[in-house]
């Protein structure tokens, strides 16, 4: 780990070196190799240490070119401030990534028999089922064939369609983000297929959330229901990280994602009327 070396004050630039009174402090960069030829050195600028900004000093090629950038007070160039952000982003991604993956290590409590919680395990697996894709598409194909209403078949159309939609757009995101699941997780799960391999977004998580919004808004429920509809969509994201299925940001991105998901479902709302135009175009 590079660590700061302090700056003689009368320098422009160039190699850091040691010794100095009033405390400039030349950084060798975090995120790059030592290649003093190209590398760009971090130096601290201002009176006061405390406050001061950091400015990224050029190579030697552009210091020539252009010395009042050296100490300049307005500020190094732009593209030199961007270069010092990705740092500090990656420090950050990087410290999230591994609280994510230390708590979801932790609350894997039921990953397997001889974990702490491993006698919920059976109830765990019931609700994985109970969030899975088949049994939704099956059900909802089911009562939307047995359906004898328009208002009826209208919600079931369009549920399905949504469940069709939250599997097409998760499939794809598993696809590009490609994260593994966690290391802990048994792969015991229930029928999975080609990209379900991966763990970003949880589906279940995005089915759950979608299935919640799109029951509370379309079934006209008694309030006690209502309250286990939501503990119901809680619960499926929870027990995703308990079984060691997902990590804590698959499950919270895939709440998000399938809230989100609902609002796609209500913009492309599948009418009778559109259902029965489509039907008779194809016809
Ligand atoms: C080609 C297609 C459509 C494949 C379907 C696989 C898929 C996207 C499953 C969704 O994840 P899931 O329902 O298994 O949930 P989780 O990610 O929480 O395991």
């Amino acid at each position: 780990m590079p660590s700061p070396k302090v700056k003689n004050p009368g320098r422009s630039g160039g190699s850091p070196v040691l010794g100095s009174s009033n405390g400039r402090y030349e950084f060798l960069s975090l995120t790059k190799p030592l290649n003093r030829s190209s590398s760009p050195h971090l130096q601290r600028q201002g009176s006061d240490p405390t406050t001061a900004r950091l400015r990224v000093s050029e190579s030697p090629t552009r210091r020539r070119g252009s010395s009042s950038s050296t100490g300049s007070a307005s500020g190094p160039p732009e593209e030199d401030t961007l270069r010092l952000n990705p740092s500090f982003i990656r420090v950050a991604l990087s410290s999230l990534l591994a609280i994510d993956l230390w708590t979801s290590k932790r609350l894997g409590v039921c990953a397997c028999e001889d974990s702490s919680w491993g006698s919920m395990r059976p109830l765990m697996k019931l609700v994985e089922i109970s969030g899975h894709g088949i049994p939704w598409l099956a059900g909802t194909a089911y009562c939307l064939y047995k359906s004898d209403s328009a208002a009826g078949q209208e919600v079931m159309l369009n549920l399905l369609m949504g469940l069709v939609l939250d599997l097409v757009l998760v499939a794809i995101v598993k696809a590009v983000v490609r994260r593994r699941r966690p290391a802990h997780n048994r792969m015991d799960m229930f029928a999975t297929f080609s990209v379900d391999c991966y763990s970003f977004p949880s589906g279940h998580a995005t089915r759950a959330a979608m299935c919640g919004r799109f029951l509370l808004t379309h079934l006209v429920l008694a309030a006690p229901l209502r309250v286990l509809v939501l503990l119901w969509s809680c619960l499926v994201g929870l027990s995703r990280v308990l079984l060691g299925r997902h990590n804590v940001t698959d499950v919270m991105f895939g709440f998000w994602m399938g809230y989100c998901q609902y609002n796609l479902v209500e913009m492309l709302w599948l009418s009778p009327q559109t259902l029965q135009t489509l039907l008779g175009q194809l016809a």
